[in-house]
This record gives C-alpha cells, sequence and structure tokens, in this order.
C-alpha cells in the first residue's frame, strides 16, 4: 500500500509551517482526518495496519482521540477484537471513559494516525494499562519520529516518514517570517 500516495491523493499531505502536537514546528503536516474520512480507505489502512499484527491474538485495540478512534475501528474490525479510543482527562492524560472497559489481563493493540514524539499514544497506554491491560504492540499509519519513539513493545508503521521537524528557536521557516498554522 503507498500511504504517502493516499495521503496525496486525499488532500492530506499538507506544505507550509506547522505547530505540532509536542511544540515542535514542521514544514510538513499529514492530516488524516482527510484520508480516513474515506471509509474505503480507512478500511484499507486498517485492513494493511492489522495485518502487521495478525500473529498477535488481541482482546482490543485502543487509539487516542480524535486522530485514533477511527484507526482504532478499522484496525480492530481487520482483527476481530474491540475498538476502544481515550479521551483527553483535562489534566494532560487521557482516559477511558463512556462506558468503555478493560478486563484484566486483556491484550492490547495500541494504534496512532501519526507518531512524532509518540507522547499522545502513550497516554492511550497508560489509560488501558491502568485498568489491567498488557500492550503487545502499537502501530501506526506514519512514523516520523526518526526511530526516536520507543514503547518497549513491538513498534510498526506502514510508513516511516523522515520530515525535518525544528525545535521553536531553531526553526528556519520562524526566522523566514512564515506565518506558523495551528491545524
Ligand atoms: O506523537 P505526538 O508528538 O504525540 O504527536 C502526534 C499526535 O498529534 C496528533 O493528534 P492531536 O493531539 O493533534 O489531536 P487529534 O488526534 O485530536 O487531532 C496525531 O493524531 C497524534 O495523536
Ligand atoms: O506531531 C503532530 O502533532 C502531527 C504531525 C502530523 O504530521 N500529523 C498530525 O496529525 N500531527
Ligand atoms: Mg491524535
Amino acid at each position: 500500500m503507498d500511504v504517502l500516495e493516499l495521503y496525496r491523493r486525499t488532500g492530506a499531505l499538507l506544505e507550509g509551517h506547522f505547530l505540532l502536537r509536542s511544540g515542535l514546528h514542521s514544514p510538513i503536516f499529514l492530516q488524516s482526518a482527510a484520508l480516513l474520512q474515506h471509509p474505503f480507505y480507512a478500511e484499507a489502512v486498517g485492513e494493511a495496519l492489522g495485518k502487521l499484527f495478525e500473529d498477535e491474538k488481541v482482546d482490543f485495540v485502543i487509539g487516542p482521540a480524535l486522530g485514533g478512534v477511527v484507526l482504532s475501528f478499522v484496525v480492530a474490525k481487520a482483527l476481530g477484537a474491540r475498538a476502544l479510543f481515550a479521551e483527553k482527562d483535562g489534566q494532560g492524560g487521557m482516559t477511558l471513559r463512556r462506558g468503555l472497559t478493560v478486563n484484566p489481563g486483556d491484550r492490547f493493540l495500541a494504534v496512532e494516525d501519526v507518531v512524532t514524539t509518540g507522547e499522545s499514544v502513550r497516554k492511550a497506554i497508560r489509560a488501558a494499562e491502568a485498568r489491567g491491560g498488557a500492550l503487545v504492540g502499537v502501530g501506526a499509519i506514519v512514523d516520523r519520529s526518526r526511530g526516536e519513539a520507543d514503547f518497549g513493545v513491538p513498534f510498526r508503521a506502514l510508513l516511516k516518514l523522515e520530515v525535518p521537524q525544528y525545535l521553536p528557536e531553531a526553526c528556519p521557516l520562524c526566522r523566514d517570517g512564515v506565518p506558523l498554522e495551528e491545524v
């Protein structure tokens, strides 16, 4: 599956000057909602990502809202598992709400649309582990962490992308006066 081509085709590959969740700046932003709005592509992504973990027997898949909601659903469908999502808890972490439950010992796969630092998916992982879940792997559509994200379990992505990202004080786009976009 040519994931970059899918982002491009759906208008989800943005070029400019973007503020990332982590506070880093980047000339590239992958707007996964623009891709996942197409059920046909979303299902294809879910099947491809699920396939990378088909040997793991998982009870549920979890992703951090919002980007991880649709993705969790399509991957869980491919794996025959439940689809959970974690939500911001208002205190910098994430939590399970809306009657979504974890049974102690449940094996789970965490999924994320785009991993930059991995902090967002880590919060969803903590929420599931706090309820007794056992993490077996992390899957992403795109890994743009340049090998820096480490979850202590297999981390597999459909696409590894090497794109520039800068600390604000070292950002050349800021230096050139390019307006910063919050997507
Ligand atoms: O690996 P990280 O450094 O945490 O960055 C990547 C995160 O940023 C985006 O989510 P965002 O927080 O913008 O919110 P959304 O999912 O609600 O769109 C994306 O969906 C990842 O969750
Ligand atoms: O790091 C981020 O916040 C981020 C990067 C990216 O390419 N896409 C996205 O949704 N978030
Ligand atoms: Mg997100």
